[in-house]
């Protein structure tokens, strides 16, 4: 079955569920890194950024049912894309786990259908975990603010905080101080290409010399889009792309098809392209089993 007819079947299963109220479903959404500087090494063996994370309309589903089976306190299904590992490492069951500890849940079903590509600099297990402790505090009443959404995002993963009030976000620090910025891409298309390719996050960082920027990133952002190409960076370009050519290639066809802005997001191994609203985006076949995704930013 295709992966189109799957997430049909699996979204009109979760229609049914939803209209007799027995079921909570939600959209967990990628983000994407515009701009990425690192600038410094901490003693932790840590590194001080600077990025601005941005939510895209790429998205996994993820739904909770009262589990009645068994004895056990959850139970994981997955679908879609494959994520290696057991069940009790997959980031919703992590979620699970902190608010369970706390409040001792009733025992949830929980089924994920992945679309959002993993090793990819999109956050998608970030965003899921984040969603998870969204939906169990609004399922169980659990009364949590924001921010304390936040502070227990933030004990899953750096970037996991980010996806609790989802919208543009200054990040500094490890990538975990967060400040709201102005900023709005609404309107323009959004073309982002994953190759078959893994890259490391740890490798990653351990190729980059940090170094500060001659501008902050918060004022770089505040340029013209179309100013974007001149000023602002990915580090980690630098050093994947010479390792990983065909990401660094990826990113020259975005902007021979006429991209505002291009660039790898996060560690990679993605490439993303902003384009005008008007713009006619060609089918361009970057490899069997590279994923895809043309739409329209709707934030
Ligand atoms: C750099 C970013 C930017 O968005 O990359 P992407 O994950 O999006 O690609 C993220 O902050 C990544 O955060 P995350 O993916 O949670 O990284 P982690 O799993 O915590 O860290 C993987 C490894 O990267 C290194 N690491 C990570 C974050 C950081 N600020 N400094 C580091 O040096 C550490 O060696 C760590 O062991
Ligand atoms: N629900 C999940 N979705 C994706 N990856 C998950 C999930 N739970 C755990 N992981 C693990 O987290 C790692 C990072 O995945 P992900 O956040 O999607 O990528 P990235 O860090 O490139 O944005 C993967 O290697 C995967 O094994």
């Amino acid at each position: 079955m295709s992966g189109a007819a799957l997430a049909a079947r699996f979204l009109f299963f979760n229609f049914q569920f939803l209209i007799l109220g027995l079921t909570m479903l939600t959209f967990p959404n990628a983000k994407i890194n515009l701009g990425l500087n690192i600038t410094e090494k901490r003693p932790d063996g840590y590194h001080n950024l600077e990025t601005i994370f941005y939510p895209i309309p790429i998205e996994d589903a993820l739904e909770i049912n009262p589990l009645h089976d068994g004895d056990g306190k959850y139970c994981l299904h997955q679908a879609g894309i494959e994520i290696a590992g057991e069940a009790e490492n997959n980031l919703v069951v992590k979620a699970y786990k902190l608010l369970d500890e706390l409040f001792d849940l009733p025992p949830v079903d929980i089924h994920l259908f992945k679309r959002i590509p993993s090793g990819a600099g999109l956050g998608g297990g970030s965003a899921d975990a984040a969603f998870m402790l969204k939906l169990l505090n609004e399922k169980f009443n659990l009364g949590l603010s924001l921010d304390k959404l936040e502070e227990h995002a933030a004990r899953l993963g750096a970037d996991c905080a980010f996806f609790i009030r989802n919208a543009p976000t200054y990040a500094e620090g490890i990538g975990n101080i967060f400040s709201p910025v102005s900023l709005s891409l609404k309107g323009y298309q959004l073309w982002l290409v994953k190759p078959d390719i893994f890259v490391s996050t740890r490798d990653a960082f351990s190729q980059i010399k940090p170094r500060r920027p001659q501008r902050s990133l918060k004022e770089t952002i505040q340029l013209p889009v179309k100013e974007w190409r001149e000023y602002m960076m990915n580090d980690f370009e630098e050093s994947v792309f010479p390792q990983f050519p065909a990401i660094g290639e990826i990113k020259e066809e975005m902007y021979r098809q006429g991209a505002v802005y291009a660039s790898m997001s996060g560690s990679g191994s993605s490439v993303y392209g902003l384009f005008a609203a008007d713009a006619v985006l060609p089918d361009i076949d970057f490899g069997k089993k590279a994923f895809s995704y043309k739409g329209r930013l709707n934030v």
